[in-house]
Parts: structure tokens; C-alpha cells; sequence
């Protein structure tokens, strides 16, 4: 059955992708439909922005429970439980027209997306060998922004064809349809039946032939006991069972490359989410003068650029393992430095500029990927679940807390509402940016060290 060997981790994975890009689909399905959204509930401007950020605090806080669940049930399990939530969620969303059950209906999107991509994550080491890792992961990561990309005009199109409710609908039967298929396909690692061969109790041929595939592969996670102080690589595999919630969280914060990792993302994403989930629009009509569809066009930039560092950077990361912290921080300096000299550009930032801001902000997306090969090379298997949930719960902590600030530094200069809006009001609350990344480097620069002394110490390589 030697053919079927390198098959079914890209089938699995390709699958898992899929449930992850429908996600980004249903995560970002309000964005280029504000108008119609405005006149479907009857809301003003201000309850229209409450919808992504509710959802983007459920997702932020249901990470470390999510990562915590998946470590118990499975990778599976969540994956499809996520995406049913998705399915529920918008079906709500297509049949209400009362804003309160609206908002349910975001915060069961939320709930779902939290659930889609620790999972797919925590998937990859059991079926990927070492060196496959940074790459498939940077590959998962542009099959999200594919999704990103669906849901802005072709998914305002459908809508603006099919009406609301059938829009809404059709989003919910391609999401009924994606789980069906995972249910079928997907395998939490090799030798493990699918979530309906595990219903029905029967294990099928694929199934029994997919278990020499766990032998063979090297993944990127160790086996060893949760880790103490003086933590030493454990060969033969330990489970330890009943461990509570804060003393697994003492022990995954006790080792530097976990912090290490938690640090790293929370550096370097959040200008490009910012940007994208909602300040950017306003900050390129309001703030430069560009039309609406002049800023449409300019932040579609910001997809190609990540999907096209995420094709480099994977083996990049892969090819220079010790290096790979300092390839994220040359990016989010590349990221300081373009926002800076927009910043203080006297009077309008020229174009090439803001082309240079919006082709290098997008690379911290892929970038903070690095943040889970340093968790990997860093986690012992059994907490891998809730280590992703946590270092995931960073970027998107940096990305809330600085969307918050620009509103709040906004509304303080008097210029809070579109009618307001200044170029030099932006400028000051963009800056709000300047101390995450500030304490983000050094918090880096400490942990990278630490984790360099802790390696040499325990006679440990990065692998
Ligand atoms: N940094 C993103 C993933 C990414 C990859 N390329 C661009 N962005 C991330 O952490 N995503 C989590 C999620 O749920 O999408």
C-alpha cells in the first residue's frame, strides 16, 4: 500500500483546509455586506461594528478552552463541532431580522471559528513529517486568505443575487457540506478512524492501511511527560492524566520557548488585523481621501501580499530553523518602519508609500505562523491543544485591545464619527500601535535569549 502513503495527509489536510477556509468565509461574511446588513436589521453604523468585534472577544476567549478541549477529544471532534456552530450561526443569521438574535448569531460564528484553526494546527504534526511542517502550515494559512478573499466581492454578489436569507443559507449548506466531508475524511492521526467510522464503530480499509503512516512519520511534537522546571526529553511516551487547568498553564508558562512563541505572535499580526477587520477603510477614505473603491482595490493588496509571503516564508522557516525568530522580527521592523514613516510623513503620505505599507503590513499574517514552530519544537504532545490555543489567544488579545484604542483616541480628538475623520486624528491613534510593538521586540529579544540559555542547558536542538 506503499501509494496511498503520502495520499491521505494531504487528503486529510486538505479536507481540515477546507473546513478552515469556509471559516475565514463566515468569519469575514459581514465585511463587504455593512450596507445591506444596515438595511436587512434596520441598524445604525456603530451596532454594525459591534458584530465583528463581539465576535472576534468570543473567538479570542474561547481559544485556550478550545485548546484545552481539543487535547481530550481530539483535533476532530472540534474541527466538525466548530463547524456545525458556523452552520447553526448563520442560518440564524439568514432568518432573523431582530438585531439581538443577529448578534447570537455572530457570537455562534465566533464560538465555531474559534474552534477551526488550533484544530487544523494541532492536526499537522500527526500526519506531517518535521521539515513538511512549516510549509503546510503557511499553506493553511493561504487557503485562509483564499476564504478571505471569497468573502468580499463574490460573496456580496451572491448576496445581491440570491437575497439574504437564500445568501445566508447557501453559506450554511456549503458549511453543512464541508463537515459532511470531514466527518468522512478527516483522522485526528493515522490509524484513527474518521468521526463517522467512530460512530458507526467500524474501522475501515483506509483507516487500518493509514496506521504504518504513524511509524513513519517524524512530527514535530515530543512525547514527554508535561514538562517540570528541569524539564528533560522523556523517550518512552508518558501520559499523565489529571492535571488541572492552572497546573498545565504553570507548566507550559515555565518553559521560555512557549513564551517564546506566545511573544511572537503577539507581535507581529495585529497591524494587518487592525487594518483589515476595521480601521483600514476608514483610514484610507476618511484619513487619505482615496474612494471607497480606490480603498476596496488597495486593501485587496493586502491578500496577494500575504499569500504570497506565506509561499516563502514556509520554507524559509523550515530551511533556517535557528533563525526563524529573527526572520519574524525583521518583519514586524519592516512593519514599525513602513507605519512610522507614514506617520510622520508631512501632510499626505504619497501612494508608493502606502503601496509599500499595505505590501508589507499583511506579511505579519504569515509571519506569526513562525509562532507555532517555535510552540512545536517546544511542547510536549499532550499539551499541544492548549499551548496553540494560547499563543493563538495573543495576536488576536494585541489586535482587540488596539482596535479599542484607535476608537477610544479617536472619539478623545473629537473625531470619531466618518463626518469627523482627520488625516492628522488617525495619526495619533494609529500610534496607539507603537508600545504593543515595543514591548512585543523586547519581549522577544528576553524570550529568545532564555530559550537559547534553556536549550544549551538541557542539551537540547531545535529540530
Ligand atoms: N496569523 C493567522 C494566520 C495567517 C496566515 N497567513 C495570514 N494569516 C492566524 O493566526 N490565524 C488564526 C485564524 O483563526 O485564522
Amino acid at each position: 500500500m506503499r501509494t496511498a502513503r503520502p495520499l491521505l495527509p494531504w487528503i486529510v489536510w486538505g479536507t481540515a483546509a477546507a473546513l478552515y477556509a469556509v471559516a475565514i468565509i463566515n468569519r469575514s461574511s459581514l465585511s463587504a455586506l455593512g450596507p445591506a446588513a444596515q438595511e436587512h436589521f434596520g441598524i445604525d453604523a456603530t451596532t454594525l461594528a459591534t458584530f465583528p468585534m463581539i465576535q472576534l472577544i468570543v473567538y479570542a476567549a474561547l481559544q485556550i478552552p478550545v485548546g484545552v478541549l481539543i487535547d481530550r477529544v481530539g483535533a476532530t471532534s472540534m474541527l466538525l463541532g466548530g463547524s456545525i456552530l458556523m452552520v447553526l450561526g448563520q442560518v440564524v443569521m439568514a432568518t432573523v431580522h431582530n438585531v439581538e438574535l443577529a448578534i447570537l448569531a455572530r457570537v455562534l460564528v465566533g464560538a465555531g471559528d474559534a474552534c477551526t484553526f488550533i484544530s487544523v494546527m494541532r492536526l499537522l504534526p500527526e500526519w506531517f513529517a518535521l521539515k513538511q511542517l512549516p510549509v503546510v502550515s503557511q499553506l493553511t494559512g493561504l487557503i485562509g486568505q483564499a476564504g478571505q478573499l471569497v468573502s468580499v466581492a463574490p460573496l456580496a454578489l451572491f448576496v445581491s443575487l440570491a437575497g439574504w436569507t437564500s445568501g445566508f443559507l447557501g453559506l450554511a449548506a456549503v458549511g453543512l457540506l464541508v463537515t459532511i466531508l470531514g466527518a468522512l475524511v478527516i483522522r485526528d492521526r493515522p490509524g484513527v478512524g474518521t468521526f463517522a467510522e467512530r460512530i458507526l464503530g467500524k474501522t475501515g480499509k483506509i483507516t487500518r492501511n493509514a496506521r504504518s503512516l504513524g511509524g513513519i512519520h517524524n512530527t514535530g511534537t515530543v512525547e514527554m511527560a508535561p514538562p517540570s522546571t528541569e524539564m528533560i526529553p522523556v523517550m518512552r511516551p508518558t501520559r499523565v492524566r489529571g492535571l488541572g487547568f492552572w497546573d498545565q498553564a504553570r507548566r507550559l508558562l515555565r518553559i521560555p520557548g512557549v513564551r517564546l512563541a506566545y511573544w511572537v505572535h503577539f507581535t507581529s499580526p495585529f497591524a494587518s488585523n487592525v487594518f483589515l477587520l476595521l480601521w483600514g477603510t476608514p483610514f484610507l477614505v476618511g484619513g487619505i481621501g482615496l474612494s471607497p473603491a480606490a480603498a476596496g482595490g488597495m486593501l485587496s493588496l493586502t491578500v496577494i501580499s500575504s499569500m504570497f509571503a506565506g509561499l516563502v516564508l514556509g520554507p524559509i522557516s523550515s530551511r533556517f530553523l535557528e533563525r526563524r525568530v529573527w526572520v519574524n522580527l525583521g518583519i514586524v521592523i519592516g512593519i514599525v518602519t513602513a507605519w512610522v514613516a507614514v506617520l510622520v510623513w508631512p501632510g499626505t503620505p504619497p501612494t508608493w508609500l502606502l503601496i509599500v505599507l499595505l505590501v508589507v503590513m499583511p506579511l505579519g499574517g504569515p509571519a506569526s505562523m513562525i509562532s507555532f514552530e517555535v510552540l512545536r519544537s517546544h511542547t510536549p504532545r499532550s499539551f499541544t491543544g492548549f499551548a496553540t490555543g494560547l499563543v493563538n489567544t495573543a495576536g488576536f488579545t494585541a489586535s482587540l485591545l488596539v482596535i479599542l484604542l484607535i476608537g477610544l483616541v479617536l472619539d478623545w480628538q473629537g473625531a470619531g464619527s466618518p463626518e469627523d475623520y482627520s488625516l492628522s486624528a488617525f495619526r495619533v491613534a494609529f500610534a496607539v500601535q507603537i508600545p504593543f510593538w515595543v514591548l512585543g521586540i523586547v519581549m522577544i529579544i528576553i524570550e529568545q535569549r532564555r530559550t537559547g540559555r534553556w536549550m544549551r542547558e538541557n542539551d537540547r536542538k531545535l529540530r
